[in-house]
């Protein structure tokens, strides 16, 4: 389960008919909206600038730690949604596959029609989208200029709208096409019109309603589906006028709606790094997973480990040194994973003993070894030793990898200075816990709760290094 909320962006309000049919198909689901009605319409536009626009839109919701991209708009899909796509971690998702492949099912002569802005009608992505799934259905497309300001004016209902709908559709009306695409989520809106001018024998495609049966696919694939939400986030924002914006939203959703400006030198025009929604990380050790989920609890992102992919093959330890295991590991489970991957490997190494167990900590007390195995072979080894001699640190190294890409794991270091004890005290922790003595704080890790083991451990010094540098990581 994911609790962050799925943006959804649009040129204007138009994009409130996806909205409204995720509030309807996935009612648990937290949402933020914005529409740029400042800089309304796109349509007309050069696909450069509408790409500007768009990722500015963008990193404003992903400063709000969004899980999902919802591009609520025809003329930005068409325009921004391969960059976006190859740029961001996050699933993003554009009206114009959803709503051609809809109306393939739709069709039975073949011949479909598509009305939309001029910048997507230029763009062609809609015949390209639907003959890539059907080489031999034709595909009629115009461009409907007059249609997305009759619906911003909110005049969806008058006479105007009528007058412009019957004449913007009279050329598309003696085409013989059975299917009629509104690639535009401003168009719904005028859905009553459109059909009469088209007549019962028409069925027209609400790209933006396919687009949301989409999205609660993916929620579903991704595992980022919130499915226990009592009180769920409904965020409006826009770029033109909130009360003009509420006004059409009120009337449309039915409901009284809240809408915030934003404008538009807030919005960020360098990239916000886009963390990943889920980590993967790489260890079977339950104790460990859990220190880094706390962590990444707070950076609100997912924390899944080995035990979610019980059948991966194993990554053996080969390595001499921490850091070469962690690599080993994060790089060996991000190729078979296919994703992000933080391993972590790390020990104890004491001065009495020239520094072992050290990569040897969790073998240490060789076949069949497990944690009380283990401190048995390190109290027996340091039976000669005199307690004042027994320094110790505990040492993590966590490497970061991308699939595909050994040569740029970020590694960090963590380190923690203790001693250790002859008797074990504590039950909290794992592994060598119950021995690992803090003079400082006159207690073993094992008696310190899991938070303030994470503000003095090798680890939780380790995890802070990694987010201080994570951000630029992701950018880079
Ligand atoms: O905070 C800690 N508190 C107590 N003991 C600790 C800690 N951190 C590491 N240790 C010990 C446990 C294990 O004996 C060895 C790690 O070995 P290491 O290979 O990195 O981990 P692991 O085999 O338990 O799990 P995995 O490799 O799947 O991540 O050091
Ligand atoms: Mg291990």
């Amino acid at each position: 389960m994911n609790k962050q909320p799925i943006g959804f962006i649009d040129s204007g309000v138009g994009g409130l008919t996806v909205v409204i049919e995720a509030l309807r198909q996935l009612p648990n689901e937290n949402i933020i909206f914005l529409g740029d009605q400042a800089r309304l319409p796109y349509g007309p536009r050069p696909a450069s600038q509408v790409r500007a626009f768009t990722w500015q839109m963008v990193n404003f919701l992903l400063a709000k730690h969004i899980k999902m991209l919802v591009i609520a708009c025809n003329t930005a899909t068409a325009a921004a949604l391969d960059d976006l796509r190859a740029k961001l971690s996050i699933p993003v998702v554009g009206v114009i596959l959803p709503g051609s492949r809809a109306a393939l099912r739709s069709t039975k002569n073949g011949h479909i029609g598509v009305i939309a802005t001029e910048g997507t009608v230029k763009s062609d992505a809609y015949a390209k989208a639907i003959r890539s799934k059907d080489s031999r259905a034709k595909v009629t497309s115009m461009a409907q200029p007059k249609f997305v300001p009759v619906v911003e004016s909110n005049e969806a209902h008058s006479a105007v709208a009528k007058k412009v709908v019957a004449e913007g559709l009279q050329p598309m009306k003696r085409l013989g096409i059975d299917t009629l695409v509104m690639g535009c989520t401003h168009y719904p809106l005028l859905r009553p019109l459109i059909q009469n001018v088209m007549g019962p024998n028409v069925t027209l495609i609400d790209s933006g309603a396919e687009t949301v049966s989409e999205v609660s696919m993916l929620l579903d694939y991704f595992d980022l589906a919130n499915t226990d939400n009592p009180n769920p986030l409904r965020e409006y924002h826009t770029t033109g006028s909130a009360s003009m914006f509420e006004t059409i939203a009120s009337d449309w959703m039915g409901q009284a709606i809240h809408a915030d400006r934003v404008t538009i030198s807030d919005l960020p025009t360098d990239v916000v790094t886009s963390l990943p929604t889920t980590v993967v990380v790489a260890s079977k050790n339950a104790g460990k997973v859990r220190e880094i989920a706390v962590m990444f609890d707070k950076l609100g992102v997912a924390v899944k480990s080995l035990a979610d992919f019980p059948e991966l093959p194993s990554v053996q330890e080969t390595g001499a040194t921490f850091e070469e295991n962690a690599r080993l590991k994060a790089d060996g489970y991000a190729q078979a994973l296919e994703l992000p991957v933080l391993a972590d490997d790390s020990g104890l190494q004491v001065d009495a003993l020239d520094g072992m167990p050290g990569v040897f900590s969790a073998r240490y007390a060789g076949k069949g070894h497990n944690d009380a195995a283990n401190n048995a072979k390190l109290i027996s080894e340091l039976s000669e030793v005199p307690a004042d001699q027994r320094h110790a640190h505990f040492v993590s190294v966590l490497a970061l990898a991308r699939p595909g890409k050994p040569d740029e794991d970020l590694v960090v270091r963590g380190q923690v200075d203790g001693m250790i004890v002859g008797i074990p005290q504590g039950d909290n922790g794992f592994g060598y816990d119950p021995y690992f003595y803090l003079p400082a704080f006159g207690k073993t890790m094992a008696q310190m709760t899991p938070d303030e083991k994470n503000q003095v451990s090798h680890r939780g010094d380790a995890l802070r290094k990694l987010e201080a540098r994570w951000d630029g990581w992701f950018k880079g």
